[in-house]
């Protein structure tokens, strides 16, 4: 079996989206500093997109976590590997995540990160698989709706490989 990958989102245009989010993601924060949580390690190519476009001030934070799963699925169970280096009281904080897919990573996160008492807690996704969802979570900033198929690149990977593709491709098993 070989495996292929078919270009979903070219390069081209996964970079104008995350400047035009970069772009309303400003407008929104205005003078304040914004908190970027770079969720690992999908979201890292994503995060630093973004954070290279949002004008004004902008502090990185890094945290990853695990549903335990194979390595296209994810389970129910998520994890903290690595928590913050900081304490979010009093900041605002917005969660940058590579793909929503099932909304248990977002919605667990969500719940632990508001019991620190953020100033305020936005999510943002470059891609959202809206058919899979188990829990309903609301995103207030999503990059592309994407039907439910197997992404890589641009930080997603498939068995830790593929992250470095610079597009959204779908991953193809060929006999
Ligand atoms: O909506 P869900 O069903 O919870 O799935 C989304 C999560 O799955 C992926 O992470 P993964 O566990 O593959 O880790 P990685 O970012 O290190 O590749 C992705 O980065 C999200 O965190
Ligand atoms: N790489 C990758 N990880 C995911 N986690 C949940 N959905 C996906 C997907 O389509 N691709």
């Amino acid at each position: 079996m070989t495996e292929s990958v078919r270009v979903l989102i070219p390069e081209e245009e996964v970079n104008k989206r995350i400047k035009e989010m970069a772009e309303k993601i400003s407008a929104d924060i205005g003078d304040e500093t914004i908190t970027l949580i770079c969720i690992l390690k999908g979201s890292v190519f994503f995060s630093c997109e973004l954070a290279k476009n949002i004008k004004g001030s902008v502090m990185l934070d890094f945290m990853s976590v695990t549903s335990y799963g194979d390595d296209t699925k994810s389970s129910g169970v998520v994890k903290i590997i690595k928590d913050l280096d900081d304490p979010l009281e009093g900041k605002n904080v917005l969660v940058v995540e590579d793909i929503i897919d099932s909304g248990r990573t977002l919605s667990y996160l969500l719940k632990n990160l508001k019991a620190r008492n953020p100033k305020s807690l936005r999510l943002c996704t470059l891609l959202d698989k809206p058919d899979r969802r188990v829990v309903d979570v609301s995103v207030d900033y999503v990059g592309f709706e994407i039907p439910d198929e197997f992404v890589v690149g641009f930080g997603l990977d498939y068995a830790q490989r593929y992250r470095n593709l610079p597009y959204i491709g779908v991953l193809e098993f060929n006999e």
